[in-house]
């Protein structure tokens, strides 16, 4: 029987329309391969909706979000936009929109595929057979923290504030979701916080202490945020799963990216307690490259895997999109981001074609 589902696409800015491209072909080509029927509905978000509506995330497009099975988004951001206020920049369309959904947890994972070994830029014995999944809370922490702002203080001068700020049950859920996941992968745990410095921290690691009673088998560690980041590109392969605050997430997600070769290649799922997930690569909007069909696709479309897996519950087309990935790295088939010298470098539509033929070639 076919499966229907209706995806809503925010393509967002800068690259995000150019891999969106490649990410809907993708698909649709999933589609007819697996019988399943995808409804696109297309939004506005970020520096597109500014420039269409004066606001970030207009409230059609939560309204779209909620009204759908799963939400794909690329990116969003870019210079036009960022001499704005900081509530009408489109980064806080895109954190109200993970707010709106609820989606506390982002699953991002760091895995080095074999063919990408040599285009890290750490050494071969360094990152062969990293694995990593980096659980970050993300509606929380000091991207949404009140108070928040910059004030004059009484001499005059400007005065920035952000505020970190994790309540217990917070801390709780984006726990639980790290202990499971690290349950269903090698048993190993690190929390990452900053303990020694900010009280938001010490409950951090005193929850996820007690929350380890209910995990015997799981065995958890604990890491400051700044020796963690060093380890990642030290030892990357003693992680397994990691969980952390938000702020300290985006970091660490970044740089664990090239432990894989580029940020190019890393996909994530933001899901909430319940209702649609965001599927969306863990880059930004790179407008240094945007237009110009340089972009590399494969974290938008590895995205659209974990939509299917994550989100839609269809892993036969999530596996047939990776081996499809898999199948064009083997064959050379490489955007600039990634450092690979006698491979077949291709742009942005061109890695997308590459994708279709092998996805049809399975
Ligand atoms: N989820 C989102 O929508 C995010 C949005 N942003 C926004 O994106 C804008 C640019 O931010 P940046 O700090 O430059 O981060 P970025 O991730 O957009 O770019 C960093 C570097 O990586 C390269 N890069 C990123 N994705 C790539 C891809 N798929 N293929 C090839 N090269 C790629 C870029 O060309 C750039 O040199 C900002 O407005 C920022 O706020 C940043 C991160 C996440
Ligand atoms: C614009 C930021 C809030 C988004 C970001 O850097 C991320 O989610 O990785
Ligand atoms: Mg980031």
């Amino acid at each position: 029987m076919t499966q229907n589902y209706r995806i809503t696409l925010l393509p967002g800015d800068g690259i995000g329309p150019e891999i969106m491209a490649v990410a809907v072909d993708v698909l649709k080509v999933v589609g007819k391969k697996f019988d399943i029927q995808f409804e696109f509905q297309e939004a506005l978000i970020g520096g597109a909706a500014i420039d269409a509506t004066g606001e970030p995330l207009p409230s059609a497009t939560l309204d779209t979000c909620r009204n759908s099975d799963a939400v794909l988004l690329a990116a969003i951001g870019g210079y036009k936009w960022d001499s704005l206020p900081s509530n009408l920049r489109p980064e806080a369309g895109l954190l109200g929109l993970r707010a709106g959904l609820g989606l506390f947890a982002n699953l991002r994972p760091a895995k080095i595929l074999p063919q990408l070994i040599d285009a890290s830029t750490l050494k071969r014995e360094v990152v062969e057979g990293v694995d990593i999944m980096v659980v970050r809370e993300l509606t929380g922490g000091i991207y949404f923290g009140k108070p928040k702002g910059i004030f004059a203080t009484e001499t005059g001068e400007k005065r920035g504030v952000n505020t970190m700020v994790y309540t217990e049950s917070e801390i709780d859920r984006i726990g639980r979701v790290a202990f499971e996941a690290a349950r269903k992968r090698s048993g190993k745990l690190c929390s990452v916080d900053k303990a020694n410095v900010l009280e938001v921290s010490q409950l951090w690691r005193d929850r996820i202490t007690q929350l380890s009673q209910e995990y015997p088998d799981i065995e958890l560690s604990h890491l400051y945020v700044d020796n963690a980041a060093m380890q990642l590109l030290r030892a990357p392969k003693q992680f397994d799963t990691i969980v952390t605050g938000n702020l300290f997430g985006d970091i660490l997600s970044d740089a664990a990216a090239m432990l894989t070769g580029s940020i190019g290649m890393l996909p994530s799922a933001s899901l909430g307690a319940q209702g649609p997930g965001v599927f969306e690569p863990v880059h930004g909007s790179a407008p240094d490259i945007a237009g110009q069909d340089k972009a590399n696709p494969l974290a938008q479309v590895l995205s659209v895997a974990m939509m299917l897996r994550y989100g839609l519950n269809q892993p036969e087309a999530a596996d047939s999109i990776e081996k499809a990935v898999l199948q064009v790295l083997e064959q050379g088939d490489r955007t600039g981001d990634i450092i690979s010298p006698g491979k077949n470098l291709l742009g942005c539509r061109a890695m997308g074609n590459a994708l279709i033929l092998a996805l049809e070639a399975q």
